[in-house]
């Protein structure tokens, strides 16, 4: 067993933490903090931990619903940060140097330059010297690095569904460094905090595009897509352009990215069929347990609640335009379900461990 912490398990990602790790047979979580909440215990924040969590016989149960809310975090091997940007890397500096593991669901760490962070994020980075030990955990493409680090640094929920969505291609080199995303998400990826267009009456049966003047998740996705076309030995001759457009929809959970990318042509002026796409994507994703390439437009609906992505890849031959569609849950696999599946690997666990559940149907 590992001794785990959530810090800020008020949060949307902490509460989705407590759900997964239930399941988990290694973490066992003994400290949890909060900010309001301090001396509250955790099925007094949340109801839904009343049911107790049960455990088969001879089970170590891994969450006491009746733990104390703290300040601060107890001394634990591993702790998932759930804070929000710079709250989060102040948290990380003080857990590294106890000798805790971390990893961090914010974005204080996932873009490796600094002055590009400050841009993005309009303040002084906490702790930039941190930049550099930080992995970023995108498991499918840093999966040998993330065992030898203390800070993985956990993706974003639109980025990790565009990443996953059009990394093959920039891989194999078939499409030009110039995306479209079109990302639609679910409005838990706003946080527990409420906000005028997050509140019911104005969301529900709404839909609305926002962050059109640049959204900070488009640097992450710049960055990740160079790094996939290094990896597949066709790096970029022109610098990557991307419009990255969210759009809020009116659903609790989910993100589904549509990708646009020009088709390069072969000598003969020809372009990839969409079945050759298809079985360049499998071959990428092979081996991957939470990744899949389908053959139909995959619906939010196919990963709520699982660690599961789905990508479908189609060849537009009249635009010459490859469009991927993209999706997962971005509470699991864009958030908590990646955190548990990094944490995973940094104790040389299965990937999988504690994250075999299926997404919910209907
Ligand atoms: N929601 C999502 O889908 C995703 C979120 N993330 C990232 O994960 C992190 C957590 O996000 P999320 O779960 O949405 O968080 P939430 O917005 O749900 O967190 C709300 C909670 O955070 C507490 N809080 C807010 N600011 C601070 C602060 N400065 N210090 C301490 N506590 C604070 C509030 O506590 P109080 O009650 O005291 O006000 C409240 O309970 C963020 O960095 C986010 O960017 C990443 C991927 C997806
Ligand atoms: C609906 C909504 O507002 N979603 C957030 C993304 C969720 C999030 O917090 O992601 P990061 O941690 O990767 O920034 C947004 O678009 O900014």
């Amino acid at each position: 067993m590992m001794t785990v912490s959530i810090v800020n398990v008020t949060s949307y990602t902490g509460s989705e933490l407590l759900r997964l790790l239930a399941q988990h047979p290694h973490f066992e979580v003994i400290s949890v903090t909060g900010r309001s909440t301090v001396g509250k215990r955790l099925d007094e924040v949340f109801p839904f931990l009343r049911a107790g969590v049960p455990t088969l016989e001879g089970r170590h149960p891994t969450i006491d619903p009746r733990l104390v809310i703290t300040e601060e975090p107890a001394q634990t091997d591993l702790s998932f940060v759930c804070l929000p940007h710079a709250a989060a890397a102040e948290a990380v500096v003080k857990l590294l140097q106890k000798g805790t593991k971390v990893v961090d669901l914010s974005a204080d760490f996932r873009l490796r330059d600094v002055a590009t962070y400050e841009e993005w994020y309009k303040h002084t980075h906490p702790a930039p010297a941190l930049l550099e030990t930080a992995v970023y955990g995108l498991c499918e493409m840093y999966r040998e690095q993330i065992p030898h680090t203390s800070l993985v640094a956990n993706p974003g929920c639109h980025t990790t569904t565009a990443i996953l969505g059009l990394s093959p291609a920039f891989a194999a080199g078939i499409v030009n460094p110039d995306v479209i995303i079109d990302s639609k998400t679910g409005i838990s990826g706003g946080g527990r905090n409420p906000g005028p267009s997050y509140h019911f009456p104005e969301a529900d049966e709404d839909v609305s595009a926002y962050g059109l003047s640049g959204h900070r998740h488009m640097p992450e996705i710049a960055q990740e897509l160079v790094v996939a076309a290094q990896q597949g030995d066709h790096p970029l001759a022109t610098e990557l352009r991307i419009t990255f457009v969210p759009h809020l929809m009116p659903m609790t959970r989910g993100i589904l990215a549509t990708c646009y990318a020009d088709l390069k042509q072969d000598e003969n002026g020809d372009l990839p069929t969409t079945a050759e796409v298809r079985a360049l994507y499998e071959n990428y994703y092979a081996n991957e347990p939470f990744v899949h390439v389908v053959d139909q437009a995959p619906h939010t609906k196919w990963t709520y609640g699982s660690n599961h992505c789905f990508i479908y890849p189609i060849v537009d031959q009249r635009a010459k335009r490859l469009i991927i569609v993209s999706c997962l849950d971005n509470l699991v696999k864009g958030a908590s379900g990646q955190a548990i599946q990094n944490a995973n690997l940094l104790y040389g666990l299965p990937e999988i461990t504690g994250l075999s559940s299926l997404g919910v149907h209907p």
